[in-house]
């Protein structure tokens, strides 16, 4: 190897300093433990009786379906059954039972196959040099390939088929986070569910040297190419396909780099996926249409459907709710009442629960920090109908976006005044759950002389359990919330996890 090859490759590994350097017995442990794992895993195949020949390669591997690790399928025979499920069962059932009211937490599961229309998978070099597609065995860095995920979209295996066939081909050189050579990282791919069209995201490393973004370009050119030739299979029809430049050095969890750019080489206009939430059957009163846009670098729920059911179950409980609101005034007062005044979300996202909400608000205040939401939204906003009809210039005014943290919403007077203005308020924060800022807000004397007809909503959307336990506590023992109304939805089922919705309203005193 020649000296400039090797001061390039010393110049692209952290150095002695580096945040990500590591020491060379540090480097050591971290081969015997790749190793190990490796040799655990050859064990735990060769024993399993559901060992079988797969299309995947030339090893012998499980199907994802059948792989006992497989984090994902873990419970898929009784997905009710997973520990988090029952926790959260246990724990709403506790809060019902301690304040005697005669309920139980409803939990819902829907459709246990196809549901997933969104992946984001790893690609490694395996031992032989071949390319693999699949996900991470939870706690390690061994890959585990997924050919026919019954968990995935149809659309999304056949992608992953190709990508997987397409690299191989061309000799794409996949990550090895070991040396930090080699381009491939991961690939995302989300599924537009009325055209079946695949979003591509190729993440890649970019290495010091001109022949790597040929062999990007020759990729991009033959998957554009594969796409053409398999359209009308509708195996492999590209929406649009993207690259990120992840160059960060070590295997950091998270996918995207945060400063990384985004390009998109391929697809109409924006490379926006679209998707429709709600049909008319959901709303049969407003018919409410809202176009809800997707760029890759914003976050899309994995189980839109089952997310859907979640949306349609807040409409149900904020009407119900305003209708309860109504009989207690005037039949002057019943007629204004066909809306709550404010609303403000925190977490919104590119505004998949608040903007599908609007009908039952004068006016809407979203935000989320992630500063590719905002442009979504006000898409969307433009292209919002009710009974067919674009909805006023007038109310749309009322609608509002801010790309700023939960935090940054509601620090200082201006965040006072959001919080006492709002009637509802509806959060929908990561696994980590809410900020402690938020909680302290929620629960500071926030009662505004708006709401003085009407206790204050909150609409909290959880999808990290944990986390909303310690939240439920922090909101409650305040005295300021009582849980109204709680149910689980397992938008992943196989999987131990649990999403929950959860109603609060501001303590009577
Ligand atoms: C579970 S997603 C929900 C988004 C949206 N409600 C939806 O259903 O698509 C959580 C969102 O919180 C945003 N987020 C994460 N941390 C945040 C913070 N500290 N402040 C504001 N938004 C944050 C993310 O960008 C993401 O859009």
């Amino acid at each position: 190897m020649g000296t400039n090859e090797n001061k390039k490759r010393r110049r692209s590994c952290p150095q002695p300093g580096d945040p990500d350097y590591k020491t060379p017995t540090q480097l050591r442990n971290a081969r015997k433990r790749r190793k190990s794992q490796r040799e655990k895993s050859r064990g735990s195949d060769s024993t399993s009786p559901k060992k079988h020949v797969s299309k995947e390669g030339s090893s012998s591997r499980l199907s994802s379906s059948q792989h006992p690790q497989d984090p994902s399928l873990k419970y898929i025979a009784n997905p009710k059954a997973a520990p988090t499920v029952q926790a959260a069962k246990k724990f709403f059932d506790g809060i019902f039972q301690s304040t005697q009211r005669d309920y139980q937490f409803p939990i819902f599961v829907g459709p246990t196959q196809g549901w997933r229309t969104v992946a984001r998978l790893a690609v490694r070099q395996q031992k032989d040099q071949t390319l693999q597609v699949g996900l991470f065995v939870p706690g390690s860095h061994q890959l585990l390939p997924v050919p026919q995920c019954q968990a995935h979209h149809p659309n999304i295996n056949s992608a992953v088929q190709v990508l997987q066939d397409v690299c191989r081909q061309l000799v794409v050189p996949a990550f090895d986070e070991a040396t930090g050579r080699g381009n491939l990282r991961y690939i995302a791919i989300s599924v537009e569910r009325s055209t079946g069209k695949q979003q591509v995201v190729l993440v890649w490393k970019e290495q010091e040297s001109d022949s790597t973004t040929q062999i990007l370009d020759r990729l991009i050119a033959k998957l554009i190419s594969v796409s053409d030739q398999k359209r009308k299979e509708k195996i492999f029809n590209l929406h649009s396909l993207w690259v990120h430049y992840n160059n960060t050095w070590k295997h950091a969890n998270s996918i995207v780099d945060r400063n990384g750019r985004w390009v998109q080489r391929h697809g109409e206009d924006d490379g926006h996926i679209q998707e429709v939430l709600l049909s008319n059957s959901n709303q049969p009163e407003s018919q409410l249409y809202v176009p809800l846009l997707f760029p890759p670098q914003v976050f899309r729920q994995a189980n839109l459907d089952g997310f859907a059911n979640i949306v349609i179950k807040i409409r149900e409980w904020l009407a119900e709710r305003l209708a309860s609101t109504a009989d207690t005034h005037t039949s002057k007062e019943k007629k204004k009442r066909r809306r709550f005044k404010q609303c403000l979300e925190l977490y919104g996202g590119v505004g998949t629960i608040g903007l599908n909400l609007v009908d039952y608000f004068d006016g809407l205040v979203s935000s989320d920090e992630n500063p590719y939401n905002k442009s979504c939204f006000e898409s969307s906003l433009g292209q919002i109908t009710l009974r067919d009809k674009p909805m006023r210039e007038s109310r749309r005014e009322h609608i509002v976006y801010h790309s700023k943290s939960a935090t940054d919403m509601i620090l200082g007077s201006q965040g006072r005044q959001l919080l006492e203005k709002a009637e509802v308020i509806i959060v929908d924060p990561p696994r980590k759950g809410l900020d402690q800022e938020v909680i302290d807000a929620l629960n500071a004397s926030i009662e505004g002389s708006q709401s003085s007809t009407s206790r204050k909503a909150l609409v909290y959307v959880s999808c990290g359990f944990d986390a909303f336990r310690r939240d439920y506590q922090g909101l409650v023992q305040s005295g300021r919330w009582t849980l109204d109304h709680a149910e689980g939805h397992v938008l992943f089922p196989g999987s131990d996890a649990i999403e929950t919705l959860s109603f609060f309203t501001t303590t009577e005193r």
